[in-house]
């Protein structure tokens, strides 16, 4: 029998009401079943009833008259005759059953033959993974009943299917990521290799259900979402496992959409990031939109081994400490980095052993960005020089309770040139592009839940926060601006997100140092570094330096321990020195 839509009450509540509306339905179905006879009765009655009223309408008023008496006179044997009541009585439920009975066309059965074929085919070329010759009642077998297999399926317009839910053998290694793999890879390649599928394996119950996933919106533009302090959005992904929604602009549209928002900071789990991809899956935009988003609440230091310019945008910028594209300048960034790191800790540890909450020159966040710092590993390599990623190890192990973040992107085929200390410290996990499940697996640490598309657009991967799920992920449009190839909207989009430039670029320096800029295979962008809630210092040429903590307000202690920060802009002092 066909199920009764419930009240629309009931049908659209919450998740916490899905028991309570399952309890409802058999109940409904219970009655309805138990009740059957006496609705079908009690149609036929009002059936015969209306029928009745019908003719004597049509009835001729002269010819009423004998009607009635006929009437009558039926009753009236019927009445005297042995049995004659009960045996009216009956006729007339009989006859009312009948009259009754649900005269609706019956809906066919099972899906129409196209569909059937394409289910069959499936179920076909499930055989030889779920059955084997020991098994005496075989759920799965050449010729055999795929309806028992499928107990639940539905397609879409196209007769494609959209959600599948396959019953397995209970001998099928389902804990095993190799046979998983392969019936993921074969259900995906019969059901179209254009669409990503998500696979949720029920191992208690021996189910495995297939869901077409829609393809993730690649028209988000770069835009300010509606985050906490500490929260950065890494892209979208669909609702299967987030529940949280941000408000999006679409032009004039509004649009919620599920995103994946990564926490930093000290009570951070994953708090510095590593993003891997093929050249060109979009890491670089990635990283852009990090630093539009991470300059709302602190400051931004970039090393860009790229040297392509993909952060010229950001010179000068208010918050942006630096933008280093050259070898010397970059390592010069990072040790700064690293003693600032060291200066921090110890201070907060000092106001900790004092009952003191932590100095405010602490407390603002300080983001180190790394594009591709595997290239000035290998140009350091070559020079004979230590390499720079060594510098990284402090910020790293030590950044969370320092309020210093570092996200790390560079080419999937590096990742064995970075160092250890990357490897082990970058807990939130992103891979952009085309991969193998091998290459995704060893990054992110666990398989994705859904098979990639044959052509992905740039910015759709992965990502992995901690020992999460491994999300679908959707990096939000946040082109290079100074790009000719950048549609106006978009580059007015990423204008508007950037902070505004308070000092002028050292251009003078640049162009004064022609010797050690052409020493340095990727040229430096000069940038002024202006924290915006400090005050800046002047260098011996009246320019603004980055306020780096007075180290006259250190303590001993922590003087002795960290050495006196070396700012990143002292390469350029030095070179309008010698000028
Ligand atoms: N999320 C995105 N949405 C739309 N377009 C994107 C996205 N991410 C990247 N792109 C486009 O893809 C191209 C490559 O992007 P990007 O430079 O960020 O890649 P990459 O991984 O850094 O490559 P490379 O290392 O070669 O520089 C650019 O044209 C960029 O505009």
């Amino acid at each position: 029998m066909a199920r009764r839509p419930l009240p629309r009450i009931l049908s659209h509540g919450g998740a916490q009401l899905a028991r309570s509306r399952e309890l409802a339905r058999t109940a409904a179905d219970s009655a309805t079943d138990v009740l059957h006879p006496l609705i079908t009765i009690t149609r036929g009655l009002r059936r015969l009833a209306s029928a009745g009223r019908r003719r004597w309408a049509e009835t001729p008023k002269d010819r009423r008259g004998p009607l009635l008496f006929l009437a009558a006179s039926v009753v009236l044997v019927v009445a005297l005759m042995p049995y004659g009541p009960l045996l009216a009585v009956v006729t007339v439920m009989a006859t009312a059953a009948w009259q009754g009975r649900d005269r609706r066309p019956k809906a066919p059965q099972g899906p129409d033959p196209s569909r059937s074929r394409r289910l069959k085919s499936l179920y076909e070329a499930l055989v030889p993974y779920f059955s084997t010759p020991d098994d005496p009642e075989p759920l799965y077998s050449h010729g055999g009943a795929w309806e028992k297999a499928f107990p639940e399926y539905e397609f879409d317009g196209g007769g494609r299917i959209t959600h599948l839910v396959i019953s397995y053998p209970a001998y099928f290694p389902d804990g095993e990521p190799e046979s998983r793999a392969r019936i993921e890879h074969l259900l995906a390649a019969k059901s179209g290799r254009d669409r990503e599928y998500h696979f949720a394996w029920d191992e208690e119950g021996n189910l495995l259900t297939l869901r077409a996933l829609a393809p993730l919106p690649a028209d988000i533009a770069a835009q300010r979402f509606v985050t906490s302090p500490g929260e950065t959005v890494l892209g979208f992904t669909d609702p299967i496992r987030v529940q949280r929604t941000l408000p999006l602009s679409y032009g004039e549209e509004r649009r919620d959409v599920p995103p994946v928002v990564w926490r930093t900071g000290i009570r951070s789990t994953a708090p510095h990031l590593l993003a891997l991809g093929q050249p060109g899956s979009g890491t670089s935009t990635l990283l852009r939109s990090i630093a539009l988003q991470a300059l709302q609440h602190g400051d931004v230091m970039i090393v860009d081994g790229g040297g392509t310019g993909e952060y010229a945008c950001l010179t000068g910028r208010d918050g942006v400490l630096a933008v280093e594209c050259g070898p010397a300048g970059a390592a010069e960034s990072l040790k700064w980095a690293a003693q600032e790191t060291e200066r921090r800790l110890i201070a907060v540890n000092r106001a900790h052993q004092a009952g003191d909450p932590p100095p405010e020159d602490t407390r603002r966040p300080l983001w180190i960005l790394l594009d591709r710092p595997t290239v000035f590993t290998h140009l350091a390599a070559e020079d004979g020089r230590p390499d720079p990623q060594a510098l990284l190890h402090m910020p790293l192990r030590h950044g969370r309770p320092a309020n210093v973040t570092v996200v790390v992107a560079d080419q999937l085929d590096s990742l064995e040139t970075l160092s250890d200390a990357v490897r082990q410290h970058t807990r939130a996990r992103v891979v952009l592009g085309p991969a193998t499940a091998e290459q995704l697996e060893s990054v992110l640490g666990a398989p994705p839940p859904s098979t990639p598309v044959d052509q992905i657009p740039a910015g759709r991967g992965y990502a992995r926060l901690g020992t999460g799920p491994v999300h679908r992920l959707q990096v939000p449009a946040t082109p290079n601006p100074y790009d000719d190839a950048t549609s106006e909207a978009l580059r007015q989009a990423v204008l508007e997100l950037l902070p505004p430039r308070s000092t002028p670029a050292d251009e003078e320096a640049r162009q004064d140092a022609p010797a050690q800029e052409a020493a340095t295979p990727a040229s430096p962008v000069r940038l002024e570094k202006v924290p915006s809630d400090r005050t800046p210092d002047r260098d011996a040429h009246g320019r603004t330096t980055p306020a780096h903590d007075d180290e006259d307000k250190l303590p001993a202690e922590a003087m002795a321990a960290s050495p006196a920060p070396q700012q990143p802009q002292h390469r350029e002092a030095a070179v309008a020195e010698s000028s």
